[in-house]
C-alpha cells in the first residue's frame, strides 16, 4: 500500500465516512477534491483536473474550487442529485501540531439544503422517510428543513400505497434503513430518481423529543425519529426551527393517486414537467412565497369534510365581495418576506442583516393587514386577524439596532445603528474624531508649507500618509516629514503624530467591526427566541394569501361558488376547463353543461378526435378538485357531490418511466380504479382499451363499464371511439350516451366542442388526419379503405345480427381482398363488356389495356 502524506491520509480517513458524497476538503482558500471525486467533479463542474504528489507512487488527481465562490459549485452538484460534504479546518493552523485538524461540518444533500438555486421559493423542499412494520403496514413522514415543517402518517396497504405517498410528497431525498428490501429501493430509484440516504438510528433523542408530543403512536415517533436523527447527524448545528410534527391520515383528504394527479396536470404538465400550464399555475395569484407553497399543498390534498370546505368557501366569498380591502391586503402581502424560511435561517445561523431588515419590513405590514382583514366583517376572517401576531418586540429591536441599508456581509461592520450601543459609539467617535483630526492636519500642513496640492491619503499597506507632488518638493524643509514611498510624480511621507492617530483610528475601527459582529449575533439570538411565533404568523399569513388568491382568480375568471349535494348530483352549467380556457383567447372556449345523478351514473362520450372529449372529462374533474380545495369553479352554476377519490386513465405520455407497456399501465390503472372506487368516487376513463386490438379493446371497455355500472356506481365519464358501445344505453339503466358535436362543411369537419345528448353518428378521424396535413394521396386511400369497410359492414349487417356484441368469441370476419379504385374500375369494365360482340383482336386489345392498368395498381 502506498504511504501517503499525512494530509492525504487525513483526507482518506474523512472520506471513508462519506463515500456517497463529494468531499470538499478545505485547503487554504480552496476546497479541494482528490482521487475519484476529482475525476468526477472535473467533468460535472467543467473545472480543470490537475494532480499532485501525495506520497504514493502515482500523482493524485485533484481539482478545486475557490472558497468564496464554492456555493455555486455546490448547488450545481446538488441539482444533479449528488451530496456534498463540507470539510473545514477546525483548529487554528498556528496552534496545530502536524496536520491541521479537519472535520466535516455539514452534509448538503438535495433534501437538506438551506439556500441555493435548487430551492424554488414557491415550493417546499421535502426530505422523506419510511419505516416498514410489516408487509402491509408502513410509517411515512417528511420534513422541509428550510421551513421546519414535518408530517407523519401510518399507511395500511401494499407497497404501491407507500410508493404513491412518496410520489405525492415530491421528496428530493428519502432516508431509509439499509435493511429496506433491495427490490423496493430499486423501485424508488426507477420511479422517482430521488436520492436515497441511509440512517439506522430510530431512537428518539432528547434534542427533539418535545416535537413529537402530538404523536400518539410510537410507530409514528420512530418513523420521524429516523429522519430527525439523519438531519441532526448531517447538519451538525442548531435545528431550533423544527416545528412540532403534525400527524395526518390520508383518509382525511380526497385521494388522487400520483398518476391521476399527473394526468390532470394539477401541479405540473405532463409534457414539460413545468408549472406553466398546470392548475397550480392558473391559480397562483399568491403574493408571498409561503402562500405559494401552501397553495400547492392545498391542491395536493383536497378536503373531504363539508364543513371544512364550506369554511374556506365562505372566507373566499368574504375576500371576493370586498374588492378594495382585498387589493389593500394584496399590496401589504407583497411586502411580506418569506418568514418561514427566514425563521429557519435564523436557527441555522446563516441569516444576514439584510434579511433582518426584510423581517422588520414584513412585520411592519402586519398591523395594517390585521386592520384591513377586520374590515371584511366576517367571523372567520376576524379569527384570522386575531392570530396575526405583529411581534412588536422584534420590530422595535431591529429598528433600534440595524441600519436601514446594511451591507451583505455581517463581518465588515456598518450594520449597527449609532446610539444602539454605548461602547460601539465610543469607538466610532474615536475613529470619526481621528478622521477629523486628519482633515484638520491636511489643512494646517497646506498652510504651513504653502503647498495647495498637499493631501493626506490612506492605503492598506502604508496606512495614512502625506503626499506632495514632485514639483513642490523643494518647498519642504529638510527633515520636515519622514519619507515613506516614492511615486513617479510624488513623494509620500509620514509623521509620528499621524502614525499615532492612525493607530487609534485603526484600532477603533477594528474593535467596532468586532463589536458589531457580536451585537449582530446577539440580535440574531434574540430573534431566535421568536421562531415559534414567527412560524405561527407565517402560517396565518400564508392562509390569508391563498384565500385572497382564490378570491382573485374566481373574480377575474368569473367562477361561481359551488354547492354540495348529498344526493350525489353533478350539475354544472356552462362549465369550462380552467386552464384551456385561460390559454385560449377570450370567448373562444365553448362552455358545456354536465348533469349526472342516480339515473345517470355513467356518461359514455363519443365524438370525433380532437372534438374535446378529454377536455370535457378533465374539466369535470378539475371542477371537483377546485370545489374541494375551497375555490370557486369555472361555471355559471355548480352543484357537486363531495368525492372521496378521483381516478383517471387519460393519455399515455407518462408510462415510459415505469418500464411497462402502455396497455399494461392502462389495465393497471383501470384495475386500481375498479378495486378502490366507491359510489362516492369520480372515474375518468379516456378511450380505455385503445392500446390493444379492436375487438379485445372493445370487449374490455364494455366489461369495465358493466362492472362499474353493476358493482360500483361511481360517477364515471367514459370516452370511446367504439361506436358499437353506444348500444349499451339500452341495457345499462344508469348509462347515458352523450357526444361532442361536429359538423361537416364542404367536406371538412368543423368542431363545435358542444356536448349533446345521444351518441355521435359518425367518426371524423380521416378529417382530422387531413387537418394534420397528411399527404392527400394517403387521405384519398384512407377514404377508399373506409368506404370498403363500410360496404363490408353493411353486408355483415344483412346477416342476422345479435343485439349484443359477442364479447369473448372471435367474431367472424370475412376475408375479403380490398380493392383499389383502379381495380374497381377494371372490374366495372369487365362487367360492361359484351364478349359476343367482340372480335378476337378487339378482345386481345381490351385484355392488354386491362392488364396494363392493373399491372401498376
Ligand atoms: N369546449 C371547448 N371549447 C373550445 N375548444 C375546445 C373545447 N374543448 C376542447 N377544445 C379544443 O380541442 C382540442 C382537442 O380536445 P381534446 O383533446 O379534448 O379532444 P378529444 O376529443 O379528446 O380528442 P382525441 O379523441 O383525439 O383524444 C383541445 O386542445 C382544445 O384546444
Amino acid at each position: 500500500m502506498a504511504t501517503y502524506t499525512p494530509m492525504i491520509q487525513q483526507y482518506l480517513q474523512v472520506k471513508a465516512d462519506y463515500q456517497d458524497a463529494f468531499l470538499f476538503f478545505r485547503l487554504g482558500d480552496f476546497y479541494e477534491m482528490f482521487f475519484d471525486d476529482a475525476l468526477k467533479a472535473s467533468v460535472e463542474l467543467e473545472i480543470t483536473l490537475t494532480s499532485r504528489e501525495g506520497g504514493g507512487e502515482e500523482r493524485i488527481p485533484m481539482c478545486g474550487v475557490p472558497y468564496h465562490s464554492a456555493s455555486q459549485y455546490i448547488e450545481r452538484l446538488i441539482e444533479k442529485g449528488y451530496k456534498v460534504a463540507i470539510c473545514e479546518q477546525t483548529e487554528d493552523p498556528k496552534q496545530a501540531k502536524g496536520v491541521v485538524k479537519r472535520e466535516v461540518v455539514q452534509l448538503i444533500t438535495p433534501g437538506a439544503m438551506m439556500e441555493g438555486r435548487g430551492l424554488s421559493e414557491k415550493e417546499n423542499n421535502y426530505i422523506a422517510t419510511f419505516s416498514i412494520f410489516d408487509q402491509e403496514s408502513f410509517g411515512f413522514g417528511y420534513s422541509d428543513l428550510t421551513t421546519g415543517e414535518s408530517k407523519v402518517t401510518l399507511l395500511e396497504g401494499d407497497t404501491e400505497l407507500l410508493l404513491n405517498e412518496i410520489a405525492l410528497s415530491g421528496a428530493k431525498e428519502i432516508v431509509i434503513s439499509a435493511t429496506t428490501p433491495e427490490s423496493l429501493q430499486n423501485k424508488i430509484r426507477e420511479r422517482f430518481g430521488g436520492t436515497l440516504s441511509f440512517e439506522e438510528k430510530e431512537e428518539i433523542s432528547g434534542s427533539y423529543q418535545h416535537l413529537l408530543n402530538k404523536l400518539n403512536d410510537p410507530k409514528l415517533s420512530t418513523t420521524i425519529a429516523r429522519l430527525f436523527n439523519y438531519l441532526y447527524r448531517t447538519q451538525n448545528r442548531s435545528l431550533d426551527h423544527l416545528q412540532i410534527v403534525a400527524p395526518y391520515e390520508i383518509q382525511q383528504f380526497m385521494k388522487i393517486d400520483y398518476y391521476s394527479k399527473r394526468n390532470l396536470e394539477l401541479t405540473e404538465t405532463i409534457r414539460s414537467k413545468g408549472k406553466k400550464g398546470s392548475l397550480l399555475w392558473l391559480l397562483d395569484e399568491t403574493k408571498t412565497a409561503m402562500g405559494g407553497r401552501l397553495l400547492k399543498q392545498w391542491i395536493d390534498r383536497p378536503l373531504i369534510q363539508k364543513k371544512d370546505i364550506v369554511r374556506r368557501q365562505s372566507l373566499v366569498e368574504a375576500f371576493l365581495t370586498h374588492y378594495f380591502e382585498r387589493q389593500e391586503i394584496r399590496e401589504k402581502l407583497t411586502e411580506v418576506y418569506d418568514l418561514e424560511r427566514l425563521a429557519g435561517r435564523v436557527a441555522f445561523g446563516n441569516v444576514n442583516a439584510r434579511d433582518l431588515i426584510q423581517l422588520k419590513r414584513s412585520l411592519q405590514q402586519i398591523p395594517a393587514l390585521k386592520e384591513t382583514i377586520s374590515q371584511l366583517y366576517h367571523d372567520e376572517a376576524e379569527r384570522l386577524a386575531e392570530r396575526l401576531d405583529p411581534c412588536e418586540e422584534i420590530v422595535d429591536l431591529l429598528e433600534r439596532a440595524i441600519v436601514d441599508t446594511p451591507p451583505l456581509s455581517i463581518k465588515d461592520g456598518n450594520l449597527i445603528r449609532d446610539g444602539y450601543h454605548e461602547e460601539l459609539d465610543k469607538y466610532r467617535d474615536a475613529s470619526r474624531n481621528g478622521k477629523t483630526w486628519i482633515a484638520q492636519l491636511e489643512k494646517e500642513e497646506r498652510e504651513k508649507t504653502g503647498i495647495k496640492s498637499l493631501k493626506v491619503g490612506y492605503n492598506r499597506v502604508f496606512g495614512y500618509y502625506i503626499e506632495v507632488t514632485r514639483a513642490n518638493l523643494h518647498l519642504l524643509k529638510e527633515g520636515q516629514y519622514e519619507r515613506k514611498q516614492t511615486l513617479t510624480n510624488a513623494e509620500r511621507f509620514i509623521t509620528p503624530a499621524l502614525k499615532e492617530k492612525e493607530a487609534l483610528i485603526l484600532q477603533a475601527e477594528e474593535k467596532s467591526v468586532e463589536l458589531e459582529y457580536d451585537l449582530f449575533t446577539e440580535v440574531r439570538e434574540y430573534v431566535k427566541e421568536y421562531i415559534p411565533r414567527l412560524q405561527e404568523l407565517a402560517k396565518t399569513v400564508s392562509k390569508i394569501d391563498v384565500l385572497q388568491c382564490f378570491a382573485t382568480v374566481s373574480e377575474e375568471r368569473h367562477y361561481v361558488k359551488p354547492s354540495f349535494s348529498n344526493e350525489r348530483v353533478i350539475l354544472l352549467k356552462d362549465g369550462r376547463h380552467p386552464v384551456v380556457e385561460k390559454v385560449m383567447k377570450a370567448q373562444e372556449y365553448v362552455p358545456n353543461d354536465c348533469y349526472m345523478d342516480r339515473e345517470r351514473e355513467i356518461l359514455l362520450i363519443t365524438g370525433p378526435n380532437m372534438s374535446g372529449k378529454s377536455t370535457y372529462m378533465r374539466q369535470v374533474a378539475l371542477m371537483a378538485i377546485l370545489a374541494q380545495i375551497g375555490c370557486f369553479v369555472p361555471a355559471s352554476e355548480a352543484t357537486l357531490p363531495i368525492f372521496d377519490q378521483v381516478f383517471t386513465r387519460i393519455g399515455a405520455a407518462d408510462d415510459l418511466i415505469s418500464g411497462q407497456s402502455t396497455f399494461m399501465v392502462e389495465m393497471l390503472e383501470a384495475n386500481n380504479a375498479i378495486s378502490n372506487a366507491t359510489e362516492n368516487s369520480l372515474i375518468l376513463f379516456d378511450e380505455i382499451g385503445r392500446g390493444t386490438s379492436t375487438y379485445d379493446g372493445m370487449a374490455l371497455a364494455q366489461a369495465i363499464i358493466e362492472y362499474i355500472h353493476d358493482h360500483i356506481g361511481a360517477k364515471t365519464l367514459f370516452s370511446t371511439h367504439y361506436h358499437e358501445l353506444t348500444i349499451l344505453e339500452n341495457e345499462l339503466k344508469q348509462l347515458k350516451n352523450v357526444h361532442v358535436s361536429a359538423v361537416e362543411q364542404n367536406g371538412k369537419v368543423v368542431f363545435l366542442h358542444k356536448i349533446k345528448e345521444g351518441a355521435a353518428d359518425k367518426s371524423y378521424g380521416i378529417h382530422v388526419a387531413q387537418l394534420a396535413n397528411l399527404p392527400s394521396s394517403l387521405i384519398e386511400r384512407a377514404n377508399e379503405i373506409l368506404h370498403n369497410f363500410e360496404n363490408q359492414e353493411a353486408e355483415e349487417v344483412e346477416q342476422p345480427a345479435s343485439t349484443q356484441l359477442s364479447l369473448f368469441e372471435e367474431p367472424v370476419v370475412k376475408e375479403k381482398p380490398l380493392l383499389s379504385s383502379k381495380e374497381k374500375r377494371a372490374l366495372e369494365r369487365i362487367k360492361e363488356i359484351d364478349i359476343l360482340e367482340m372480335t378476337p383482336m378487339h378482345a386481345m386489345n381490351t385484355l392488354y389495356e386491362l392488364h396494363k392498368a392493373l399491372k401498376n395498381s
